[in-house]
């Protein structure tokens, strides 16, 4: 409720077009009773032959009637939906600008094509928020009361029967097919999602699914996630059908209860002739308003879950406290990161991926975490990007990683990851991605020094980089690490597709650039460690030694083993 409550406050945002919605739509709905009404009383004057010029003015009257109902409908329309588009273009922005914060970590907590099909389908489920929710339930009670006021003037027991067909058509009836068409939304919902994401899956894979020869396997798949969706949506689609002919079948039971009724007054002498078909013609259109509002549950449902779903999407975001007089303490400085009984599990895993993990790195020092793989390296990254929360404190430069904002996290880190991703463009396109005041000429210095040269700034991208070898894209994250601003560096694995030679001469580039700079290189090879400050080695997610180089060797535990097999292998 209290997320529907978020939406109203963007809806009353157009309030002008909203309070013009409800009083077109209330015109439209007491023009149309008057208009019925009018009909009604013509053809009973009609039958007892009165002057032309009274039947000419009750033609006009009708006429007028017409006008002002097909006029006012259209400006109901028009500033009902412009109300709505206007409110859906301001959440779509509203969200986009929230999670735009919250990518990386929503990325990995969602699958990304199901994330995607939930916030662009409940968003447009929103549409029916202000649409089949909020006005027409306002609307319809202001033309009711207002015609049964007119009503109480000719037959109270009229009016009795115009509140029973209210309560029927109105409340008890919605009421009952929300109950049956819940379960069946929910499932039109599911299979929408499990579509979005084998078709996710389908084009992401597509490469590797050819080579495997599972294309038809998952085509097969996806053809039935698509089969299943429609079917749930003939479904949904026959539901509200027979649902929406129930209503008007009791609309019409109601308008032959008013016949009945209204025949006994007449034949009783309580009410003239004359008003009988003027109420009977009355309860045929008044029950129209009514008709929407079989809908009206499956709506407010749709909507208030659509809401719910999207802010909790959002709360994310409002979780992250930013303490704005600590930003320039911890940016602008040489990080210092400190962990103290870091325990972690990534959600829904049964097993800690890291226990009681405790790093000391000062700042401007150079740190390696070594260790086989799956002992937890990257996770402890992942960590320090504060891409997920563990228990334990961690400091950077003493101030908990808790009450830092992601963004300023980012802000003074320069990474470079075990995937990176390169966006369709050329090389200058994806090297200005971190730092666009990069002139050209430093572009192509910056190629040189990651052994790059052979490519001009102008070279293409295709997608994904698909053509550029491993060793290349390693060589352009780190061109990307190096123009970036910051001076804590996270490395995880920058080199491991490159030959020893050019990895050497990357990692003199590197040293040189970040001399000054916090340091943390994740590395599965131990040759190159000697002139790291600090060693530290981890296994089955425990940091199992700390030292510098010499210290390790000359422990002759842990590292000085790996290190003995690392030189077998290599003899
Ligand atoms: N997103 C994830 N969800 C669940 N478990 C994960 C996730 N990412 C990693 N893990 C698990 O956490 C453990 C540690 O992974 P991590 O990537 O930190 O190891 P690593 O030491 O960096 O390995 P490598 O050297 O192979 O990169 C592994 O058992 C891995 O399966």
């Amino acid at each position: 409720m209290r997320e529907l409550q978020s939406v109203m406050k963007t809806m009353f945002q157009q309030k002008r077009d909203v309070v013009l919605s409800i009083l077109f739509g209330f015109i439209a709905g007491i023009a149309a009773v008057g208009l019925f009404a009018a009909n009604g009383y013509l053809i009973s004057q009609a039958a007892l032959e009165p002057p032309l010029y009274v039947l000419i003015a009750m033609v006009a009257v009708v006429k007028i009637g017409s006008f002002i109902r097909a006029l006012s409908r259209y400006g109901e329309r028009y500033y009902s939906h412009r109300a709505t588009f206007t409110m859906l273009s301001d959440l779509r922005v509203h969200f986009y600008e929230k999670l735009e914060k919250l990518g990386p970590t929503l990325f990995q907590k969602y699958r990304s094509g199901d994330l995607l099909a939930r916030i662009v389908g409940d968003v447009e489920s929103l549409q029916n928020f202000f649409l089949r929710v909020f006005y027409p339930p306002i609307v319809m009670a202001l033309v009711f009361l207002s015609t049964i006021l007119f009503v109480s003037f000719y037959s109270f027991s009229i009016v009795l029967v115009f509140l029973l067909g209210l309560l029927l058509t109105g409340v008890l009836i919605p009421a009952w097919f929300a109950k049956k068409q819940r379960k069946v939304s929910s499932r039109v919902l599911e299979e929408r999602s499990v579509l979005s994401t084998e078709t996710a899956e389908w084009f992401y894979g597509f490469r590797e699914l050819t080579i495997h020869q599972k294309q038809r396997e998952k085509h097969h798949q996806l053809v039935a996630a698509s089969e299943r969706y429609i079917k749930e949506q003939e479904r949904e689609g026959l539901q509200s059908v027979s649902y929406q002919s129930i209503n008007s079948a009791v609309t019409l039971l109601i308008s032959w209860l008013v016949i009945v009724i209204g025949a006994l007054a007449v034949s009783n002498g309580q009410l003239d002739g004359i008003f009988l078909a003027m109420l009977i013609m009355i309860s045929f259109i008044l029950f129209e308003h009514a008709v929407p509002m079989a809908l009206f549950p499956i709506h407010y449902d749709e909507s208030e879950r659509a809401a719910s779903r999207l802010y909790s999407v959002n709360k994310e975001a409002d979780q992250e406290k930013i303490e704005e007089t600590k930003l320039t303490n911890v940016s602008k400085s040489v990080p210092s990161i400190e962990a103290n009984g870091i325990t972690f599990a990534f959600p829904e895993a049964i097993r800690n991926t890291l226990t009681d993990v405790q790093v000391k790195i000062p700042s401007g020092s150079k740190t390696a975490i070594v260790g086989p793989s799956g002992s937890g390296k990257s996770t402890l990254l992942k960590l320090l990007l504060k891409q997920y929360e563990s228990t334990g404190d961690l400091f950077v430069n003493g101030v908990s990683i808790n009450e830092l904002h992601q963004e300023q996290v980012w802000e003074m880190t320069k990474v470079v990851l075990q995937e990176n991703h390169f966006f369709y463009g050329t090389i200058k396109d994806n090297l200005l991605l971190t730092n666009d005041q990069y002139t050209d000429e430093d572009l192509i210095q910056l190629l040189e020094r990651v052994q790059l040269s052979h490519f001009s700034l102008e070279d293409q991208v295709l997608e994904r980089g698909q053509n550029l070898s491993g060793g290349e894209k390693q060589r352009l994250a780190m061109a990307r690490a190096i123009a970036k601003k910051g001076h804590l560096w996270l490395l995880d694995e920058p080199t491991s597709s490159l030959d020893a030679w050019t990895e050497q001469r990357l990692y003199e580039a590197l040293f040189k650039e970040a001399k000054d700079d916090t340091v943390i290189l994740v590395s599965h090879r131990l040759a190159g460690l000697e002139n790291m400050d600090q060693i530290i080695v981890m296994e089955n997610g425990k940091v199992i030694e700390t030292g510098s180089f010499e210290q390790l060797m000359n422990n002759e535990g842990y590292f000085y083993h790996l290190k003995q097999i690392e030189k077998s292998v290599v003899a």
